[in-house]
């Protein structure tokens, strides 16, 4: 059960999981404000995440990931998170104070089938590190700041938005 002290939803899981994606039509269907961290990170660093990767390095992104997703303030509001953000304790524990931690889980399998080119899409990936590594890695993270756990396995948009709404009104 959540001890938030704002209404907030907070989608957190693997890249491609569909945070964005659900994110904003979970905020339309329940009138709620969209925020997309990934994009709060870009505005503030003037500059994509791919680039910010290249040029600072994982470490920095990391902690700017933390420092931005430590500093949201926010009410009403769905707020999809980038699938690095549980590599910051700080960001993760203001997360959980503000709103409800929802995890979208997916297989690996249907992540690897999800996700392109790695590099390319800017994730948090070290030298040498597979995207079975990453995931292996991840999973317990997440189960750790999830408040809620959604299958989203096999499942259109619309009916992850539906159980998640559902899951949420049961709390
Ligand atoms: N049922 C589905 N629900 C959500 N997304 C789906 C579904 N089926 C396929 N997709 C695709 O999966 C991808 C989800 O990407 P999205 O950018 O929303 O993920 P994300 O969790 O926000 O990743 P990141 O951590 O990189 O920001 C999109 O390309 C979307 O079209
Ligand atoms: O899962 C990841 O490692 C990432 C996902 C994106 O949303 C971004 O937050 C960033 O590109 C890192
Ligand atoms: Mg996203």
């Amino acid at each position: 059960m959540s001890k938030a002290n704002k209404d907030n939803i907070i989608l957190i899981g693997m890249p491609g999981c569909g945070k964005s994606t659900v994110g904003v039509v979970l905020a339309k269907h329940m009138g709620y404000r969209f925020i997309d961290s990934d994009l709060l990170i870009q505005e503030r660093e003037h500059r994509l995440l791919s680039e910010i990767i290249e040029q600072e390095g994982l470490d920095r992104f990391d902690q700017i990931e933390e420092e931005v997703n430590a500093s949201i303030e926010a009410e009403h509001a769905v707020i999809a998170t980038g699938g690095s953000v549980v590599y910051g304790p700080k960001a993760m524990e203001h997360l959980r104070n503000i709103g409800t931690v929802v995890y979208l889980k997916l297989s690996y399998e249907e992540i690897a089938d999800r996700l392109g080119d790695l590099t390319a899409r800017g994730v948090s990936v070290r030298e040498g590190q597979t995207l079975r590594d990453l995931y292996d890695e991840r999973i317990p993270l997440y189960e750790k700041y999830a408040h809620v756990v959604i299958d989203a396995e096999h499942q259109w948009l619309r009916d992850t938005v539906k159980v998640i709404r559902q899951r949420l009104e049961q709390l």
